[in-house]
């Protein structure tokens, strides 16, 4: 039987013992990582591909465990008005049919203001500013280039997520905008897919050779910048539209050469492309589009004022600015760069990605190498690829050097001390899976994509609770589950309430000295049923250096549903 020759797509997460025998790496995480369908093969209900797995709750063919989400949550949707309205006509929800254009604006059939607010409240996205556009439920009706329509098709972007949805018209449209929406929900391609089709329309509206940039992204760290480079030019293939990365460590002649040959997006560091911009003329007229990526973190102290220079330098862009996390500081200052910005947000930012599951141990700083050492040399607990987050760099050195000797596992550190090319190399040989663990500072913490990662270890605990959510965010991409296992200790104190709130809202389990902590006092805990439990249950002092049955049976609660 056809089916019976499929592999369940639900294995990723199926317990040990139930018989499915196939490799935890050889399943398809991605839609692109597989093939197309032969004739007479099952093709995936989504995508078309080869349907090499089955959806256990629909016993529909799939490819990847990317689209098996995209058929849940589309199953899960289908008490939306709109959604529904496309089953009846039998279009399927990415036709482009489904939506109609009007004068470039993007329009669902038969909404009124009231549908469209609770189509918005239903995908959890909040809107406030004037005349915001409606959502679009397609990429091919934003009036995109077709070329740019299809490299998302292969980039397997199948449908854009709730953010895409409302951040594409309405950059479109030219407003500027802030954004906040949960880590791995999409932010990237919602500000690069209206640069990459307002570069491609300029040019090939007014064709001359070498011209200035037309768009400016500005993220925190070098490996967020080249990341961002790299989807840009996946996603502007085949266009008028070429991209510059300018970091520091890589040399500054060959950054110059490339933008004076023409280019229409930079994607770079502030402090790089001041120094670019002050040793040589770059001409930034043209810029009409500038993204902070990590907005919150460019207009900390430290890159605020590089950021405001070279926005002074513009002439009235547009401003698009994202993070995971913002706060009403972050708001109050992004009106000095945009004044009537929208403000948008999608999901639950300011939080943890709820498909992580948080698990946070108290564990005295002195004991801390032995239990990571243990939850790794666990074949049960420790899922690699995994991030292991410390707070300095000799530490992350140190720490990756004590993990290879104690437990033979291949283990590379990434800092700010390293050279461009070691950091590049390290990152590559991780993302290759040529080694399973990188033990890195804060600079691996931010908008990082690292796909296959599904388990991040805090080893020590970032200075703040927005830096904690992005880190914890590494575990989690576009809702597939993860784990944070989190040390915890007094020296953390100044995090406590914070941690404790976050933790109490997720209904994650809470270490008995974190809850009974002076630090703490104050704060009711009976929110979380799962904290509740387990704080009756066990002592967290204990957990990993007792024994392994207490260990499993710990997990094993964890492991239930986070919703
Ligand atoms: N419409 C889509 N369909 C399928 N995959 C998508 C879509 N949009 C984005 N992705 C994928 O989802 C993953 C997460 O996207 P992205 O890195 O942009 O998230 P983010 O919101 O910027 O997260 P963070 O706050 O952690 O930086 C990426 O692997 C990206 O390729």
């Amino acid at each position: 039987m056809e089916q019976e020759e499929n592999h369940s797509a639900d294995h990723l997460s199926a317990q040990p013992g139930n018989g499915n025998e196939l490799e935890e790496s050889s399943v398809k995480e991605r839609c692109f990582e597989q093939r197309e369908a032969l004739v007479g093969e099952p093709r995936c209900v989504i995508c078309g591909r080869y349907g090499e797995y089955i959806c256990d709750q629909t016993d529909d063919d799939i490819c990847s465990v990317e689209c098996k989400t995209i058929l849940l949550s589309k199953l899960s949707a289908e008490t939306r008005p709109v959604v529904k309205a496309a089953k009846r006509v039998n279009l399927p929800v990415g036709d482009e049919s489904f939506c109609i254009r009007d004068e470039n604006f993007p329009k669902i059939p038969s909404m009124h203001d009231g549908q469209i607010a609770s189509l918005r409240s239903k995908l959890d996205i909040c809107v406030k500013g004037e005349d915001v556009p409606d959502p679009i439920m397609c990429f091919s009706s934003s009036g995109l280039p077709e070329k740019l329509v299809l490299n998302l098709e292969a980039a397997g972007y199948v449908m854009p997520t709730p953010v895409q949805m409302q951040v594409i018209p309405s950059s479109i449209c030219n407003r500027s905008l802030l954004v906040s929406a949960d880590t791995g929900s999409g932010k990237t391609a919602s500000f690069l897919v209206p640069i990459i089709a307002h570069c491609s329309h300029v040019r090939s509206e007014r064709c001359t050779d070498k011209q200035g940039p037309l768009a400016i992204v500005l993220a925190p760290t070098r490996e967020l910048c080249l990341q961002v480079e790299e989807q840009a030019k996946v996603l502007g293939k085949g266009l008028p539209f070429k991209t510059a990365l300018v970091v520091g460590g890589d040399p500054l002649a060959q950054q110059i050469y490339r933008i004076e040959n023409g280019i229409e997006l930079i994607v770079g560091t502030p402090g790089r492309l001041i120094d670019l911009l002050m040793k040589h003329n770059v001409d930034l007229n043209k810029v009409d589009v500038f993204v902070l990526d990590e907005v919150d973190c460019l207009l900390e102290r430290g890159f605020r004022d590089q950021v405001m220079q070279i926005f002074q330098a513009l002439s009235h862009p547009q401003v698009m600015m994202f993070s995971a996390t913002v706060n009403s500081e972050v708001e109050k200052m992004s009106n000095s760069l945009a004044k009537n910005a929208i403000h948008i947000s999608c999901g639950n930012p300011s939080r943890p990605n709820k498909s992580v599951k948080q698990v946070v141990i108290w564990v005295e700083s002195k004991q801390k190498k032995q239990k990571i050492f243990e939850i790794m040399t666990s074949k049960q607990h420790f899922k690699p690829p995994a991030v292991v987050f410390v707070s300095s760099r000799i530490g992350a050195d140190l720490l990756s050097e004590a993990i290879t000797v104690a437990t033979g596992l291949k283990v590379v550190s990434i800092h700010g001390d390293k050279t461009m090319n070691e950091r590049r190399e390290s990152l590559r040989r991780f993302l290759t899976g040529e080694v399973s663990v990188v033990v890195c500072t804060g600079v691996l913490g931010r908008g990082m994509d690292l796909l296959k990662v599904r388990q991040v270890i805090l080893f020590d605990m970032p200075n703040s609770i927005d830096e904690y959510v992005h880190q914890v965010g590494r575990a989690s991409r576009m809702g597939v589950e993860g784990m944070a296992i989190v040390f915890v200790n007094e020296e953390d104190r100044n995090l406590f309430r914070e941690l404790v709130q976050i933790l109490k809202t997720a209904g994650a389990p809470i270490p008995r000295e974190l809850a009974n902590s002076k630090y703490t006092t104050g704060i009711p805990l009976g929110g979380g049923s799962g904290s509740r439990i387990l704080l009756s249950m066990l002592s967290f002092e204990s957990f990993f250096t007792g024994s392994f049955a207490k260990l499993n049976a710990t997990f094993a609660q964890m492991s239930s549903p986070t919703k």
